[in-house]
């Protein structure tokens, strides 16, 4: 018996959650009790049978700060990916909808980033690249808790505005110089990602690089143009960020390392 493969027998479908990158997603129950998330993938979005294939070691990846994979309904078409269900939404919009009570809280910032950083880790951890690391891409819960969402998935879109360096919706704001040269993705390029997210955070949601068009970004990222402090934020933060936008990989840290220095910083702020 499949143990990542859910019947969709067993799902109740509710409210929808919204449209992402696949097609809807909907709120729904499993089991009768268990909150999820269904994304029902558009048919020509996603290479599926790869993905499927993939789902078994994903199931597999578990973390307090990882959206929790609980399985497929791969049997018919649109196929389903059940996960865990996180009640306010991606952080993005989080952060833009309490800005206010947010910016004066550099405690609660600085711990949603470290929380983060601890999803994050896990995945270096285990060789997982995220490959989409962004504050939309996190989805926040109950008391607080930040989790990050769709690790992995990038490697399965077949719209190729999306996979293409070149695309209209490549992330460039959050790509590091070898990504935007070679496409080549690393944990070290998630660590990149993940400074410009620490960015968003204590900009409560703002765009980097304002209204700079995608190769206006490209063009200054490659010069070592990198974003600047954030008002609202310690020097002590802002440090590690540019740790983050080193220009080589191999001379930013690892998550691992990363998550002990904002632990550090968060013990030395919140001291005071
Ligand atoms: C688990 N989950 C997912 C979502 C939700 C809803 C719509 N689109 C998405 N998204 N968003 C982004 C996204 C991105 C990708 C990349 C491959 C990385 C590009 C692949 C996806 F498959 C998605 C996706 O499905 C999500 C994120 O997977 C919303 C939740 N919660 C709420 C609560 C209240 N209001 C709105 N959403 C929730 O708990």
């Amino acid at each position: 018996h499949d143990k990542w493969e859910i019947d969709p027998q067993e799902l109740m479908l509710l409210e929808e959650l919204g449209s992402g990158q696949f097609g809807v997603v909907r709120r729904g129950k499993w089991r009768g009790s268990i909150d999820v998330a269904v994304k029902m993938m558009k048919e020509g979005t996603m290479s599926e049978d790869d993905f499927i294939e993939e789902a078994k070691v994903m199931t597999k990846l578990q973390h307090t700060n990882l959206v929790q994979l609980y399985g497929v309904c791969s049997k018919n078409r649109p196929i389903f990916i059940v996960t865990e269900y996180m009640r306010h939404g991606s952080l993005l919009n989080y952060l833009r909808r309490h800005e206010q009570s947010l910016t004066s809280n550099q405690g609660l910032l600085l711990d949603m980033c470290i929380q983060v950083c601890k999803g994050m880790a896990y995945l270096e951890r285990h060789n997982y690249i995220h490959r989409d690391l962004a504050a939309r891409n996190c989805l926040v819960g109950s008391e607080n808790i930040v989790k990050v969402a769709d690790f992995g998935l990038a490697r399965y879109v077949l719209d190729d505005q999306y996979t293409s360096s070149g695309g209209s919706k490549f992330p460039i704001k959050w790509a590091p110089p070898e990504v935007l040269n070679y496409t080549r993705f690393s944990s070290k390029s998630d660590v990149w990602a993940y400074g410009v997210l620490m960015w968003e955070v204590f900009t409560c949601g703002k765009m980097p690089y304002g209204r700079l068009k995608n190769s206006e970004v490209v063009e200054k990222v490659q010069k070592g143009l990198i974003l600047e402090k954030p008002k609202t934020c310690y020097k002590e933060v802002y440090d590690v960020m540019r740790k983050c936008w080193s220009q080589l990989p191999e001379n930013r840290p690892s998550f691992r390392v990363l998550k002990e220095q904002l632990i550090g910083v968060a013990q030395r702020l919140l001291v005071d």
